[in-house]
């Protein structure tokens, strides 16, 4: 069993800020904008960062899986630069392998996020993908010989060239033992994005969909999560709906939805959470372990992650669950 990942590969650039430059920027809080190379000049020459870490939310996640104990592969795309050694190191140090599915031979720079973490913990990100906007150039072969395959797909690569069109060529068709779980990704995503992720739901390929409570609500135009749930519910098998410090939430056909109570932690800074999550939940369902549980570990993850700067764990997260699993 594997977890294959298919995301942008960003390196994270992380600034601490009170909550008015969210305001000034004209940002919404906790979103994802998308912004160009100068742009991304102009707000780092205000700005000191503190710290540079590879980072994109499907390679987080396996950072996470991986730190778990279970195999992992990152599909992504480079650029020509110092960024792109760094995220191939940081890759290999954790023991994921990479496949570049990137068509483009030209120079170019590896994406970045400027991670604005204000002092409530929550993080705000501006997003130049650069080079990484080619890793849906073509549709990439996650046939990778295991007999069992997850294929985790962040939403945010609904924003690249051809993302939309080869995740559905993707779905679409069936590989025996490969299973399919798409990430909501960001909330200002969804409303962009929404009728293609609909499309999506309703091709019937996600065995297992990932959000938040925004990004849920958004998709259906809702208040109401169980409502939003029993719409999701006609099309995806099994879903997680993270719920901040209340939690998770998860659903699947066969049992009533539960919530699942999060770890108690001090916050430092939210980057990652949902990925952490993501990988958690992921780990525990390829060990057979059932819904609550799934949902349990995932906080866990989550918890570890949002204790420190970064979005990626800084201790063995096979050594933390196994206090508690
Ligand atoms: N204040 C908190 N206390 C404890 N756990 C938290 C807290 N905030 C988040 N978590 C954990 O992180 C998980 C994901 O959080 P959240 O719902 O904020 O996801 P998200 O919005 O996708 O996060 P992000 O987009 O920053 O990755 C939660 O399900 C929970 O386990
Ligand atoms: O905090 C999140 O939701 C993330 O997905 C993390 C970022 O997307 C990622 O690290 C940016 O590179």
């Amino acid at each position: 069993m594997a977890v294959v990942g298919i995301g942008h590969a960003i390196i994270d650039l992380f600034v601490q800020a009170e909550g008015e430059l969210i305001s000034e920027l004209g940002l919404d809080p906790g979103s994802m904008t998308l912004i160009d190379d100068s742009t991304s000049r102009e707000v780092l020459a205000h700005l000191s960062v503190l710290k540079a870490s590879s980072g994109g939310s499907a390679a987080n996640t396996l950072a996470g899986v991986s730190s778990l104990g279970g195999a992992t592969y990152f599909v992504g795309a480079l650029g020509n630069d110092q960024f792109a050694n760094n995220y191939r190191d940081d890759l290999e140090d954790v023991g994921i392998v990479f496949i570049d599915n990137s068509l483009d031979l030209g120079a170019s720079n590896t994406g970045h996020c400027i991670v604005i973490v204000t002092p409530d913990g929550q993080r705000t990100m501006l997003t130049h993908l650069g080079a990484s906007i080619h890793v849906l150039d073509s549709v990439p072969n996650i046939d990778l010989g295991h007999d069992a395959i997850v294929c985790y797909v962040e939403g945010y690569l609904l924003d690249s060239p051809s993302g939309g069109q080869n995740i559905e060529a993707m779905f679409s068709k069936e590989i025996a033992g490969v299973e399919y779980a798409f990430s909501l990704s960001d909330r200002t995503l969804v409303q962009r994005r929404k009728p293609q992720i609909w499309e999506l739901i309703k091709g019937g390929g996600i065995s297992i969909l990932f959000g938040n409570e925004d990004e849920f609500l958004e998709l259906c135009d809702s208040n109401d999560l169980l409502g939003a749930v029993e719409k999701v519910g006609a099309y995806v098998g099994e879903g997680a709906i993270t719920l901040g410090a209340k939690g998770s939430f998860v659903f699947s056909r066969d049992q009533e939805p539960i919530v699942v109570p999060a770890a108690q932690i001090e916050v430092v800074d939210t980057t990652g959470a949902g990925d952490l999550f993501a990988a958690g939940y992921l780990y525990a369902r390829e060990k057979g372990y059932p819904s609550y549980e799934r949902a349990r570990m995932g906080n866990i993850c989550a918890s570890e992650v949002i204790s420190h700067f970064g979005a990626r764990p800084l201790v063995e997260l096979s050594t933390l669950v196994a206090k508690a699993f």
